[in-house]
């Protein structure tokens, strides 16, 4: 679902938040749409913690205003956590602690009403029922991940924050947990996600790039790669590793990138696209087909920017 033309789950104008003399989020605006899956993606140090941070009102901003749910960011923020449901990029339950007695402390924080039967339906649904007793710090990355977001949802929260959910977690785990957040957003659910991962980005209904704490890009998933407006060509053939290496760095091929059994070059600039892939069309072993560039190469187009925002400083910005 990607939003009903109500009013939206959060809008703010000019947030800013500044570390020392370091300006971490600059300027930023969004506005999400109930019951969207809404992707952030920047690089490391980008200001993407720090914004959902400020979105939910556990940081005051330096500048600029907005709502959440409704509620005022700078003066209602014990309304707002009250009806959000905030998965932190570190596992914050307590790992000491059974599976069951996290659950129970998160519902007893949250005033969760008819805890038992929440915890006892929570830990069945998890499938953790028979491991209840278990130390949540004896459980794979995966599961913690599981067990995490149950935690999140025993409030049940109408706006789900998701800071970098699934780092180290492996793929079937990742897709078990993209399928139950594609329920909750079904369901009305709106749910806001920092994500490094490509497979993650491209399940998302609208999609913000940020960089050096600014908004770069902001839309539809669909419409962003016509925004980013990357010119790509796809090749198949034979020994494509070598094929790769000979088209790196030619003059308008900035990007070759291995998609199954084919590549895909992209650059910025058609005309020098077409005019540094020339040369190759020569060779027949090898079919060339130009194509509009899809959400993954834009995605390694964005990401390869930079690796780490700040530690490269931000004079780049
Ligand atoms: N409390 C703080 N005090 C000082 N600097 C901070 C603080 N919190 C974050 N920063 C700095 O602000 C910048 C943005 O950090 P933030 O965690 O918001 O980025 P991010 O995009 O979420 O990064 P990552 O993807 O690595 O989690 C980084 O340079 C970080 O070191």
């Amino acid at each position: 679902m990607s939003g009903n033309g109500t009013t939206p789950v959060i809008e703010v104008n000019g947030l800013v938040k500044k570390f020392g003399d370091k300006t971490v989020v600059d300027h930023f605006d969004i506005s999400v749409p109930k019951g969207a899956i809404y992707g952030f993606l920047g690089p490391n140090g980008s200001g993407k913690t720090t914004t959902i941070r400020m979105l939910c009102g556990l940081l005051t901003p330096d500048a600029g205003s907005g709502t959440c749910l409704g509620y005022d960011i700078l003066r209602q923020s014990d309304n707002i956590k009250e009806h959000v449901g905030y998965m932190t990029q570190k596992f914050s339950l307590y790992e000491d602690l059974t599976i069951r007695e996290n659950l129970d402390f998160m519902a007893r924080m949250y005033r969760v009403k008819d805890r038992k039967r929440k915890v006892d339906a929570a830990l069945e649904d998890l499938g953790l029922a028979n491991r209840s007793h278990q130390q949540a710090g004896e459980l794979s990355g995966g599961w913690k991940q599981r067990l995490a977001l149950a935690a999140c949802l025993l409030h049940q929260p109408d706006l789900l924050l998701l800071d970098e959910p699934t780092a180290g977690v492996d793929p079937k785990a990742r897709r078990d947990f993209w399928d139950e957040i594609r329920r909750l957003s079904d369901d009305g659910v709106t749910v806001l996600v920092s994500t490094h991962y490509m497979d993650e980005a491209i399940q998302c209904d609208n999609i913000a790039y940020i960089a050096y704490g600014k908004k770069l890009i902001d839309g539809p998933a669909r419409k962003i790669p016509e925004m980013v407006g990357l010119a790509t060509w796809r090749v198949e053939g034979p020994d494509l590793a070598e094929l790769a290496t000979q088209l790196h760095g030619k003059d308008g091929i900035e990007q070759v990138a291995r998609f199954g059994s084919a590549l895909h070059v992209s650059g910025m600039d058609a005309q020098k696209l077409e005019a540094a892939i020339k040369p190759f069309l020569k060779d027949k072993r090898y079919t060339w087909k130009q194509q509009p560039a899809g959400l993954e190469e834009v995605f390694i187009h964005l990401m390869s920017g930079s690796t780490d925002n700040f530690a490269a400083g931000q004079e780049a910005a």
